[in-house]
């Protein structure tokens, strides 16, 4: 029997837990839904009582599927969602606040002015907008009563979902974070690796509440025997997106991997160097491995997947997201139908938090078929703004684009994708990709694997999609995406 690697993914829509072996195959799989709460418009949470015993479900069910030995753990999160617990207790002291959530628009509008930006930017890498952690800390030391004097007493903790599943796995034993989850925060100093005491000052953030951090592959603990019937070793931990670069092998600077799930995030490698975007994309990291840091450039769409779920669960225009193909291969264009996704703002590289959104260029003819493929389109449409922005910056674009996630799974998005890009766009053996980088970090903090060049070497490709379409067609549809754009944008 071989060594397995157990990867706990807790993502926005759903907690999984997947054992994979030492060559990067699925042992074993299992995944609960997460339930969203909604409290007000724009705003998102998480009962995060919720995602620990979602987790420690989905662990027990994977590893009741395989009897072999279990050599480490990796953890891999939706990145930004913020909890607060009582160290004492281990209890939240409120809902987890999603990386979705917008409630700190104002917070942030009311900050914000030019030299503020570029002096958060050149530390962090980062813009000041409500998607990041330190404004929804901020939020809750000012909204729930007792909480900054607690804070500033030491009696709390902060953790991206990373943290708080430590926290729980090791039985309260490792306050911890990795470097590419601390990057997300506002308050990480890119270059110097390091919590930035002016960020903490200027959010109001007492560093008592923050973890440690630590390399993605490094020494994070041992879970509480209590939970598994054993101490297993946790040794990887990354941000969902970052753990994808990981499992899609953007090991050399220029390799770009696009992830398809609630929302989509683009990560290009950019090696040893921090490229600070001017077209309003994010510097942060890859991953950090023995203490050096490997860079990134990201752009992150808020609504991707979530697109599809919209049609399903909320207008009911679909009975399943994977019937949306069938829709969209039924015509044979929108016949100028758009739909823009801001259902909570717009991502990058608009950063519009209060933009919403809206079907454009309905006609009498116009059904569901063109609504749902809209949706799809979007997706697409939101990539190469993001692709245009890369570009813009000056970065080489990439001989290919390495997808995954759920959404990757419709083959029609992904020649849609290719031809609107005019870049092949390559699906691997494993989409699973996010599980398989945390798996591999594990592996590579225990000892069972080299070094990156021998995870390169595990990469498969299942599928490569060519783009097709004629230059002509592929500008006419782009144009009219930016106009929608520019219909919806509240500035
Ligand atoms: N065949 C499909 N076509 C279009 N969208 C899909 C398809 N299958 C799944 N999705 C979308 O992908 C998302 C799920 O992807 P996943 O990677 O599991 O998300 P996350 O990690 O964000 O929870 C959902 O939003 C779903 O609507
Ligand atoms: O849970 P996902 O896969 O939608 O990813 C969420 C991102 O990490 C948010 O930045």
């Amino acid at each position: 029997m071989p060594q397995a690697i157990l990867a706990i993914d807790q993502g926005t829509t759903s907690s999984r837990a997947m054992l994979f072996d030492r060559a990067g195959q699925v042992l074993a799989r299992a995944q609960r839904e997460l339930t969203q709460h909604y409290p007000q418009d724009g705003w998102v949470e998480h009962d995060a009582e919720q995602i620990w015993q979602d987790t420690l479900t989905v662990c027990h069910e994977a590893l009741a599927q395989y009897d072999g030995d279990v050599a480490a753990v990796g953890v891999t999160n939706q990145r930004e969602t913020t909890v607060i617990w009582e160290r004492a207790s281990g209890r939240p002291i409120h809902h987890a606040i999603v990386w979705q959530d917008r409630r700190t628009a104002d917070w942030c509008r009311a900050r914000h002015s030019h030299d503020i930006e570029s002096w958060l930017s050149q530390k962090t890498g980062l813009l000041l907008d409500p998607y990041f952690s330190a404004t929804k800390i901020a939020w809750l030391l000012e909204h729930i009563p007792g909480a900054r004097a607690a804070a500033q007493r030491g009696e709390l903790a902060f953790g991206t979902i990373d943290s708080w599943l430590i926290w729980r796995l090791t039985g309260g034993r490792v306050h911890a974070t990795d470097a590419t989850n601390a990057s997300r925060t506002l308050l990480y100093n890119l270059s110097r690796s390091d919590w930035d005491n002016d960020l903490l000052a200027f959010f109001q953030i007492p560093r008592a509440l923050l973890p440690e951090i630590r390399d993605c592959a490094a020494d994070y603990g041992t879970t509480d025997p209590a939970l598994f019937g054993r101490a297993l070793p946790i040794r990887g931990v990354a941000g969902d997106q970052q753990a994808a670069t990981v499992g899609q092998a953007c090991f050399s600077p220029g390799m770009v991997k696009s992830t398809y799930g609630t929302g989509c995030f683009m990560v290009m490698n950019t090696g040893e160097q921090i490229v600070h975007s001017k077209n309003r994309l994010l510097a942060t990291l890859a991953y950090r491995l023995n203490g050096r840091s490997t860079y990134a450039l990201e752009g992150s769409i808020f609504i991707a997947g979530a697109a599809v779920q919209w049609l399903r669960d909320a207008v009911k225009l679909i009975g399943s997201a994977a019937e949306s193909e069938q829709w969209a291969r039924a015509i044979d264009s929108t016949h100028g139908v758009y739909l823009v996704p801001a259902f909570t703002g717009l991502g990058a590289p608009y950063w519009d938090p209060r933009a919403r959104g809206a079907i454009i260029g309905l006609t009498r003819d116009s059904g569901i078929g063109e609504i749902v493929r809209a949706a799809l389109e979007s997706v697409c449409y939101q990539t190469r703004d993001l692709l245009e922005a890369m570009r813009a910056d000056g970065a080489q674009l990439p001989a290919a684009l390495r997808i995954d996630g759920g959404m990757a799974g419709n083959d029609w998005v992904m020649q849609f994708l290719a031809d609107l890009l005019a870049t092949p766009v390559e699906r691997p053996s494993i989409t699973e990709t996010t599980a398989l980088g945390a798996a591999y970090l594990a592996g590579l903090g225990a000892g069972l694997y080299r070094d990156l060049d021998e995870l390169a070497g595990l990469w498969t490709r299942q599928q490569r999609f060519e783009p097709t379409m004629p230059a002509e067609s592929r500008q006419m549809l782009y144009r009219g995406w930016l106009e929608a754009v520019g219909r919806v944008r509240s500035r």
